[in-house]
């Protein structure tokens, strides 16, 4: 049985054609692959599929941090056009503004596309929340939470995802652990609890 303490994690899929159903929806389970893949606590998923409305996407991440998710994760509706409004509706529950997350993101993003720097993600805490928006393309999703490795696995830019685990200590959530070969999560030395479970 794990030690590890559980996690809640909302995960929020944003996107009016996957929503009202023209496209399948792949954000939801490229979120939901992912985190199962980097955690090694045990995570309940919160899924919601919406489409891009501003008091709506409000609504469902205080409804998120409201039933106890120490982490939020959204996806789409982080550029330019009319109708994209995550990082503004995100911004709108803050308590915090963490932008160094959506500065890693687009060092990440311009890795693979030139078009990187028109996506405005940002993270914020929100109680004892973090939220962090990730670009719609789902293929988007691993690269901006693993970043980029050369050819030996070694590090060029690191994912945001080696800095959430500190961050969720820093809020007062459950101790994530990850797993190495997935994410190699970052805690100054002083942080670092002994290891409770096994690779
Ligand atoms: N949830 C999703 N599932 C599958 N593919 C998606 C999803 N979200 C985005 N995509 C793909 O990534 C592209 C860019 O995403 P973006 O968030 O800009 O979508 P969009 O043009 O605003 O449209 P929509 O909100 O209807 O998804 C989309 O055109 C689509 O091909
Ligand atoms: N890693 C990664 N980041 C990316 C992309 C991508 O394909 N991969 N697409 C970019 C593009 S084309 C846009 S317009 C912005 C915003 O996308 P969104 O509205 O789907 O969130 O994200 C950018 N960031």
């Amino acid at each position: 049985m794990s030690e590890l303490a559980p996690v809640k994690i909302g995960i929020v899929s944003v996107s009016d054609r996957a929503s009202s159903g023209v496209y399948e929806d792949k954000g939801l389970p490229a979120l939901q692959e992912w985190l199962t893949s980097a955690l090694k606590n045990p995570i309940e998923f919160v899924p919601r599929l919406i489409p891009d409305e501003q008091p709506l996407i409000s609504a469902t991440l205080i409804e998120l941090v409201d039933a106890g998710c120490s982490l939020v994760l959204t996806t789409g509706g982080t550029g330019p056009a009319p109708r994209d409004v995550t990082p503004d509706a995100t911004l709108a529950v803050a308590d915090k503004e963490m932008p160094g997350f959506g500065e890693q993101m687009r060092q990440i993003s311009l890795r693979f596309v030139p078009t990187a720097i028109l996506s405005r993600q940002t993270a914020v805490v929100r109680g004892q929340c973090l939220i962090v928006n990730l670009p719609g393309q789902p293929k988007a999703i691993a690269e901006t939470l693993a970043g980029v490795a050369g050819v030996a696995g070694e590090p060029i830019v690191p994912g945001i995802f080696a800095a959430v685990p500190y961050c969720i200590d820093l809020i007062g959530g459950p101790y994530l652990e990850t797993h190495e070969a997935v994410c190699n999560a970052f805690r100054p030395k002083s942080a670092v609890r002994l290891a409770n479970t096994g690779d």
